[in-house]
């Protein structure tokens, strides 16, 4: 089975995927660690986020080791994320060694942006998870100070808000809901409840059930 999941900056993709991956016995990929990655190279090296041939060859090259990395948590880098994921070499560079994860037995959870829309379009069970944008900015603020970094909840905000623009509005492989995806508010549930919600989906897809 293959579980998409995507949404914006901070919704709960990531703590949401990790659960449902241990729940059912699948693996488990957060892509925007890719994306970071990729980012985080530049910015080590001085190149521009822009050089397009730079991070595609970047893209091309990188090492999964790397994706532990605590400095990829930063917001700079996510930002930083953002702005090297629209380039379409790039992208491209990516899309196999995510496919390919997401086909190895017995199957995967992914995380991302286009995971229901471009890289397993075919998925069993795509869910795009939202939440108020204040309320996702605090919670990433509570879990920076957690990690012993000051952050400043308004600039969390704006940051959040300035990249999930430039996510949507990319031309490609833009942050869009797939027809097919459910949709799952967890602006007002604590994870445990999200988490429930998630199940009750991936079960009533399995069980060939339209969810109301
Ligand atoms: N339902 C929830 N209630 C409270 N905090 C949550 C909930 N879901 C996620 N979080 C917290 O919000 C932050 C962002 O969640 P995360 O799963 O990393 O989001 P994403 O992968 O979409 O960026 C994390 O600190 C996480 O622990
Ligand atoms: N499948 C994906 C995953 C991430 N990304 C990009 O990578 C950035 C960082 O992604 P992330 O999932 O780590 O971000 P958070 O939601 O955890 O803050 C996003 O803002 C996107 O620009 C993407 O384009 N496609």
């Amino acid at each position: 089975m293959i579980i998409a999941i995507d949404g914006p900056a901070a919704s709960g993709k990531g703590t949401l995927a990790k659960r449902l991956a241990a729940h059912y016995g699948l693996r488990h990929l957060d892509t925007g660690v890719i994306y970071r990655a990729v980012a985080h190279a530049l910015l080590n090296a001085g190149t521009e986020l822009t050089d397009e041939a730079q991070a595609a060859e970047v893209a091309l090259t990188l090492d999964p080791a790397t994706f532990d990395d605590p400095a990829l948590k930063s917001q700079a880098v996510g930002s930083a994320a953002s702005v090297v994921s629209a380039l379409p070499r790039v992208r491209e560079a990516l899309v196999s060694f995510q496919r390919q994860f997401a086909r190895q037995p017995p199957g995967a959870v992914l995380d991302g942006r286009d995971i229901g829309t471009v890289i397993c379009p075919d998925a069993q069970v795509k869910i795009y998870v939202v939440a108020d944008p204040g309320i996702r900015a605090h919670r990433r603020t509570l879990e920076a100070l957690s990690r012993g970094e000051p952050a400043d909840e308004a600039a969390v905000l704006a940051d959040i808000l300035a990249r999930d623009a430039r996510d949507q509005n990319r031309p490609v492989a833009p942050l869009k809901q797939a027809p097919d995806a459910y949709l799952l508010d967890n602006s007002h549930l604590d994870i445990e409840s999200g988490v429930r919600a998630a199940i009750d989906i991936v079960e009533a897809v399995r069980a060939g059930r339209q969810r109301v």
